[in-house]
């Protein structure tokens, strides 16, 4: 996904060091300091416009959550979302998830949310994939013991990488849906921007969920 530029985006960002990190590696081991309280953090991986993030924020406000992107204009949209909410256990990361290891300390997070990643289809980008194994590397060092992975997609080519990818790298999967929308898990989803759009072109949403 590449958004047309969006010049108020980034002095907002440098306008709300509050709710947007830009220097994430300076919080490694902090999260839980930041956050003033010792709630589990979960993170989204590539949150795009940030409707899911804030919606789960919402939703569940004795977990705190980290929506973290690289693009600065997503980040800006995002962060616009959260300006109308404020809410104390979401933060926003503006960086690239290749370098989790050096933003969070062992066992710092206690979920990570994959959702409708870029596919990256052609077999020269397969290391780009967010499911590739140098990835689940980071995952695997940055999860705490009881920690899990949950993955939504519509493309089914990146679904059968990914579980391939995974079972290859050793993870145990707890949960795989076909079709999530029509399973009884449906009724406590929630939604991102893209999900919205491909489910309503009748496109099937895959989901996983799995652990080290
Ligand atoms: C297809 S969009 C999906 C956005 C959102 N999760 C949704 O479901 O609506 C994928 C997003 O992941 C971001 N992304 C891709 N690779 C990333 C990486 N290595 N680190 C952080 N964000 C990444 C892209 O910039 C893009 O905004």
């Amino acid at each position: 996904m590449r958004l047309r530029n969006k010049p108020w985006a980034k002095p907002l960002i440098e306008e709300n060091p509050d709710f947007v990190v830009t220097e994430p590696t300076k919080l490694k081991g902090k999260w839980h300091t930041r956050f003033q309280n010792n709630n589990p953090i979960f993170v989204e991986i590539g949150m795009g416009k940030g409707r899911f993030i804030v919606e789960m924020a919402k939703k569940n406000p004795e977990k705190n959550y980290i929506g973290l992107e690289l693009q600065t204009v997503a980040v800006g949209i995002a962060l616009k979302k959260q300006l109308e909410e404020k809410l104390p256990n979401l933060q926003l990361i503006c960086a690239n998830g290749s370098g989790l290891g050096e933003y969070f300390e062992k066992g710092e997070i206690a979920g990570i949310y994959l959702n409708f990643s870029d596919p990256w289809p052609k077999k020269r980008q397969t290391k780009r994939r967010l499911t590739y194994k140098t990835f689940l590397e980071q995952y695997k060092e940055v999860l705490d013991s009881n920690g899990h992975i949950e993955f939504k997609t519509d493309n089914q080519g990146l679904f059968e990488y990914s579980l391939v990818s995974m079972n290859n790298f050793g993870m145990k999967f707890d949960g795989v849906w076909l079709d999530l929308h029509s399973s009884p898990e449906a009724e406590d989803n929630v939604m991102t921007e893209y999900e919205e759009k491909f489910s309503k072109k009748g496109q099937p949403i895959f989901k996983l969920e799995a652990h080290f």
